[in-house]
């Protein structure tokens, strides 16, 4: 016994002196990589913020990639951040949208973080005093296309990626703070009818129609698109500007505010049902299959 402790003790002393050294510190770093980030943030000379979506293959919103998206903002606002673009890392996808895996054969409590997670991030982009821009580099169906309609601009690179909330060609709702997003954007009627149909636009049919602001051809132009959009505001005083866009975005906010927890109620109910998640798994499988 006395053997033994002498030798733990031995060993204790050892590992503590390695604890400093650069050897242990390396080998340390090793066995424990740091996560890659999925959301990175550069702020340039001017104080304009690039928030970058960093989830290859397809920038799927998943719960960590929303968390990080949510602290990227509200950092940025506690910066004094004189504007936000949101783009991607992706070549040909803004975002796919939700993470079709966060819902598929779910645990009840993964569930729930996900979809408050999703309420929590978008209301904090959709309503934050700084000025935001989405640089739409590549597709943006359903989630992807909610993001973009939070920003209060939108210029996309043309003509063959594609925007919309695609919904109902999946057989389900986008939920009513969705809808209300595509009104803001382009009116009650053609919000109805882009829905009801769950269209996905064109870049040329989505500037047609309003959803976009700006068809550029490439991601440098839609930064500096978005560099001017977010110029013109170092002339309007900022409260003003801040109590225009927290009123005029009054139906939505006051929305969240009011059914936070009946919408992750009907969330949940639905994602369950039998019928949804036999969906889900095929839907997977017809991605898979697809390529
Ligand atoms: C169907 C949802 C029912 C949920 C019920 C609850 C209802 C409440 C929620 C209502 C609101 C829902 C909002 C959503 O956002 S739902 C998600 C809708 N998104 C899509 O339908 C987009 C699907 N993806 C695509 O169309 C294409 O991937 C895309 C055009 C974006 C890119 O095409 P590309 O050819 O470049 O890439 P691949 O298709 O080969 O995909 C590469 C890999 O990525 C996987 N993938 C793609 N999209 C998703 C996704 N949304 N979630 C998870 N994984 C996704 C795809 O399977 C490939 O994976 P593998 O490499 O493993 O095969």
């Amino acid at each position: 016994m006395a053997v033994v402790c002498r030798n733990l003790r031995a060993f204790a002393q050892k590992t503590s002196s390695l604890r400093c050294t650069p050897n242990f510190l390396r080998l340390y770093s090793q066995s424990k990589p740091a996560p890659p980030k999925l959301v990175t943030v550069d702020v340039d000379k001017a104080g304009v913020a690039t928030v970058t979506l960093d989830r290859p293959p397809v920038n799927s919103l998943n719960t960590g990639l929303l968390e990080e998206l949510g602290v990227a903002i509200k950092d940025l606002e506690a910066n004094k951040t004189r504007g936000i673009i949101l783009t991607s890392s992706s070549n040909s996808v803004f975002s796919a949208g939700l993470d079709i895996l966060e819902m598929y054969e779910p645990k009840k409590q993964n569930l729930s973080l996900f979809w408050t997670t999703l309420q929590n991030t978008w209301l904090s982009l959709y309503r934050t005093s700084i000025p935001t821009v989405a640089a739409i580099n590549g597709h943006a169906p359903a989630g992807g296309c909610l993001l973009a309609l939070s920003c209060e601009y939108r210029v996309m690179v043309g003509p063959k990626f594609t925007i919309g909330l695609n919904e109902t060609q999946l057989g389900i709702v986008a939920p009513q703070w969705f809808m209300i997003c595509m009104k803001d954007a382009v009116g009650r009627r053609q919000a109805e009818m882009a829905l009801t149909a769950g269209k996905m636009f064109s870049t040329q049919e989505a500037l047609n129609i309003g959803l976009i602001d700006k068809m550029v051809s490439n991601k440098e132009e839609a930064i500096a698109e978005a560099q001017k959009f977010i110029a013109q505001f170092a002339k309007i005083p900022p409260l003003a500007r801040r109590m225009t866009k927290e009123s005029i975005r009054q139906e939505g906010i006051k929305y969240m505010e009011e059914n936070a927890i009946d919408d992750l109620k009907a969330f949940m109910d639905l994602v369950v049902q039998p019928n949804i998640q036999k969906g889900l798994g095929m839907y997977l499988e017809a991605m898979k299959k697809s390529k």
